[in-house]
């Protein structure tokens, strides 16, 4: 154990929690100040304990900075795929968002349920996926809650969204904590609420005014008051509205969502520390119900001892203005990361406007902003004098991507989605995030529509495909270097550049020049390894039938090469001559 590691040892007292030495189980009143899970009585033992303990402790600590709060550091190198953290919720509950129409989650199971046909809970009565759902049963999940949603006398039902409001049971969980775990209780009201940005004057108070503090009030406080007055018995005993305003600021701020079968949030004791940066070093994964929603952040860069340990709040693939405006809406700071400062964004131009020159007669140029972190900076041309505000912009931006979301919504042909290409084409660089979520779409058209099948695709369609894909790859590892975010975007690309060099090479086979094929084989090889390599820790459905596909393309791309073998292996010894020659 190094220096600095023997002094890593706080002292705490133990003696009220009654811990002992981990190495000898003798009373201990010293804590190893990294973690704060287990206890030594001596420096002697802690150094002892060090070889079992090195992997179990947590590889950060806790600072505090005037412009993040608090935030976690790393105290020694971690690896990528190194375990950060691994906890339970303090609390979870059905996402907070309001939800007008459509299916709502279980509130026993999250899984989504349309409401109007559900069964109902034989407690409460409010809908639920079955009355046998393993989620009602649990009493840290809907057990206390569930005598407090059965004190509403059913009244008329207008609409069944504003009667059952499955958004608001976040809120009364965090409340019921008070009750129900007085410690989770303490560390939940330590959370950030920005309570100071979302005063009296602003639209989030008046909307948690109407839709949280007074449906609760009207619906169940008003009883429960009276209930506990006669059991003369308290069940919650702080539901004033400004501490339910802090606890909705405590939710919004703080809860990760978990987005599995069904659809929940939850708040973390320790994960919520972790600050935000547009290229995080972290990725994290989600235990199933079974396992209380348990999650493990994992490291997905190499993080230097010293360096602070990262997540992402928004969405990886927009661009600096759209991320940053999110994040000041909802999380409350202005990012300074080093993609935010970066006019580029490392390279990629995911923000890039063409630039249209002066009397609609384009320069060749690309606009960048001059400041990216200011809020009302000039976008500037690199090649001619033509400046653009940042509201032009935006607005700009804004009309593509609602015209781009609409296309896109109504299960476009490839000719639409091309249309579109070309039209979006004339405004913004070929990197621009809008550009590459319409390529992202027709890399998955072609091979697939009719018109484009495999065998109707022309060659060099094919080769488009194959090109685009390249393309997206490379801004995806740029933005996502460890793969943090968006493992089913890279996936999905990486797959398709299977598909589309598998085509062409079985198609010119016999045709075309081999060499130039092998290479086309060695790439839909390695991008087939990549898509395993890189879905291996998602989850979700979409990942699931991913993995199945590229199963099913891997066994394939064997079949066709076990086929070729000996001439696989001629050409492949011809070349290696050629190139030493
Ligand atoms: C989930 S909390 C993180 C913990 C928080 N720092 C604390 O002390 O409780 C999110 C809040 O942390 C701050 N924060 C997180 N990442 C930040 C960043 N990159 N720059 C500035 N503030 C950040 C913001 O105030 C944000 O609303």
């Amino acid at each position: 154990m190094s220096e600095s590691e023997s002094e890593s040892v706080s002292h705490e007292s133990t003696s009220s929690s009654g811990m002992v030495c981990a190495e000898c189980q003798q009373p201990a009143e010293l804590k190893c100040s990294a973690c704060k899970l287990v206890a030594y009585c001596c420096k002697e033992h802690q150094k002892q304990h060090w070889k079992t303990h090195k992997s179990l402790c947590r590889p950060f600590e806790i600072q505090t900075s005037p412009e993040l709060g608090r935030h976690l550091v790393a105290t020694r190198d971690i690896a990528p795929g190194d375990l950060v953290l691994c906890e339970n919720p303090l609390v979870y509950g059905p996402r907070p968002h309001i939800v007008e129409q459509g299916p709502v989650p279980c509130i026993g199971c999250f899984r989504l349920i349309i409401a109007e046909q559900s069964p109902r809970c034989d407690g409460c009565g409010w809908p639920v996926c079955h009355t046998a759902c393993e989620g009602l049963k649990d009493p840290n999940n809907h057990g206390l809650e569930c005598l407090i949603l059965g004190l509403r006398t059913e009244g008329t039902i207008n609409s069944f969204h504003d009667f059952y409001r499955q958004d608001t049971l976040m809120a009364l969980r965090c409340l019921l904590l008070q009750k129900k775990g007085p410690k989770k209780w303490e560390q939940l009201l330590e959370m950030q609420s920005h309570i100071e940005q979302r005063g009296p004057n602003t639209e989030i108070y008046k909307l948690i005014e109407e839709r949280i503090i007074k449906y609760f009030n009207e619906n169940f406080f008003d009883r429960l008051h009276d209930m506990e007055r006669r059991a003369d018995q308290i069940l919650i005993q702080e539901i004033e509205p400004e501490l339910i305003q802090q606890i909705c600021g405590i939710i919004d701020v703080n809860a990760l969502e978990i987005n599995q079968d069904g659809e929940l949030s939850a708040l973390y004791p320790t994960a919520y520390l972790l600050e935000h940066s547009c290229i995080c070093n972290t990725y994290h994964i989600f235990e199933d119900a079974t396992q209380n929603f348990k999650i493990s952040v994992r490291a997905a860069v190499p993080i230097k001892k010293g360096e602070h340990i990262s997540t992402m709040y928004t969405h990886a693939l927009w661009g600096t203005q759209a991320r940053r405006e999110h994040l000041r809406e909802t999380k409350y700071f202005n990012c300074q990361c080093r993609r935010c400062k970066d006019p580029t964004e490392l390279g990629t131009y995911l923000s890039a406007l063409r630039c249209i020159g002066v009397d609609d007669a384009p320069c060749g140029g690309i606009q960048l902003p001059i400041d990216p972190c200011d809020d009302k900076t000039e976008w500037a041309c690199n090649k001619c004098e033509v400046k653009l505000s940042n509201d032009e912009v935006a607005f700009l931006v804004n009309k593509i991507g609602e015209e781009v979301d609409f296309v896109q919504l109504s299960d476009p042909t490839v000719k639409e989605m091309r249309e579109l290409l070309d039209k979006i084409l004339t405004f913004l660089h070929p990197h621009h995030y809008h550009v590459y979520s319409v390529k992202h779409s027709l890399v998955q058209l072609y091979g697939y529509q009719h018109g484009y099948l495999p065998n109707q695709i022309s060659d060099e369609l094919l080769i488009k495909k194959a090109d685009m894909c390249r393309e997206l790859i490379e801004i995806t590892k740029t933005i996502d270097p460890g793969n943090a975010r968006l493992p089913l975007y890279l996936g999905v690309v990486l797959h398709e550049l299977f598909l589309a060099n598998a085509f062409y090479v079985k198609r010119k086979w016999h045709v075309e020049n081999k060499k130039d094929l092998v290479l086309l084989v060695d790439e839909a090889t390695k991008s087939l390894a990549e898509a395993k390599a890189v879905l291996k820790t998602e989850s979700s459905p979409a990942g699931q039938k991913l993995r199945s596909l590229l199963a099913s393309s891997n066994k394939e791309l064997r079949n066709w090469m076990d086929r070729y073998k000996d001439e696989l292996e001629t050409i492949r010894k011809e070349m290696g001559e050629s190139s030493t020659s």
